[in-house]
């Protein structure tokens, strides 16, 4: 399957030495050295969305046109309200091709320095390293939740946020993967994006899951109502957390019910 997109992928960027980084449902995310335009060094990502066969060709080719431009324009509206996320380099709507910096770093284990990865990661010196660990797991938590407080206070949603849809650089977080992102004012979407979160940090940190959580919604009120607040943001943070626990109450009701 893979090397048959590549070979697609192959026609649309000649010649530039790629390697495979995941291959979802929807895209696969390939990094190269290679700048599409310009002379710059560094590491880049390609996120490619290839033409899926199960799909009429007319309808295919729409549906990649407008995921791709809709993900490539989010990213740039992010950098554009100062929101941590990757530099859009180039997009190919046609091609279904998104261009973009890399963001992250490696962790001393060799794995990508997602939330999910930094946390697993910290957990296991927690025993012997103590305090300065629980403060980095704090920091990185708390972090991310501003990060998340910044989006949502420009009316933007996520879709899909879990631990692996954020990186760690230089102790920042920054957000990738826009696929199902979206513009909405309303303090259920903003919840539904928390509850999402909640949910994902439970199934991959469950032992600490609370504690995360806690810190995640911690940094989110720091971002959303600390001193230079706004008495407008601070009314939209209530309101998103009065929503939060009525999707946490659906969601009850829904596994009781099976
Ligand atoms: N800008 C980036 N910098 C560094 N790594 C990235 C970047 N974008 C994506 N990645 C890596 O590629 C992986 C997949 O990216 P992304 O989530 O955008 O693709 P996806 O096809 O939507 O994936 P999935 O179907 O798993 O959600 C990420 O988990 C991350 O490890």
């Amino acid at each position: 399957m893979t090397d048959a997109i590549l070979a697609q992928l192959d026609r649309l960027v000649p010649n530039i030495p790629l390697q495979v980084v995941s291959q979802g449902a929807e895209a696969l995310v390939l990094s190269t050295q290679t700048h599409p335009y310009a002379q710059k060094s560094g590491t880049f990502i390609i996120k490619y969305r290839p033409p899926k066969p199960y799909r009429h060709p007319k309808i295919d080719a729409q549906i990649t046109r407008s995921r791709t431009a809709g993900e490539a324009k989010f990213m740039a509206k992010l950098r554009r309200a100062g929101i941590r996320a990757p530099n859009l380099v180039s997009v190919d709507p046609n091609g279904g091709l998104i261009w973009m910096e890399s963001v992250g770093e490696i962790l001393p284990n060799g794995a990508v320095s997602s939330l999910k990865n930094l946390l697993w990661y910290l957990e296991q010196g927690s025993e012997a390293a103590g305090l300065l660990v629980q403060s980095q797991l704090e920091l990185a938590c708390r972090h991310t939740g501003a990060v998340i407080a910044k989006l949502h206070m420009n009316d933007m949603v996520h879709g899909d946020l879990t631990t692996s849809n954020m990186l760690l650089q230089e102790g920042e977080a920054y957000l990738i993967d826009f696929g199902l992102s979206s513009y909405s004012a309303l303090a259920e979407d903003k919840a539904v994006d928390l509850y999402v979160l909640e949910r994902a940090v439970l199934s991959t940190h469950s032992v600490h899951a609370e504690k995360y959580n806690g810190w995640l919604l911690a940094g989110y009120k720091d971002e959303q109502c600390g001193a230079y607040a706004s008495v407008g943001g601070k009314k939209k943070y209530s309101e998103t957390l009065k929503k939060l626990e009525d999707v946490r109450l659906r969601g009850r009701k829904r596994s009781m019910l099976g």
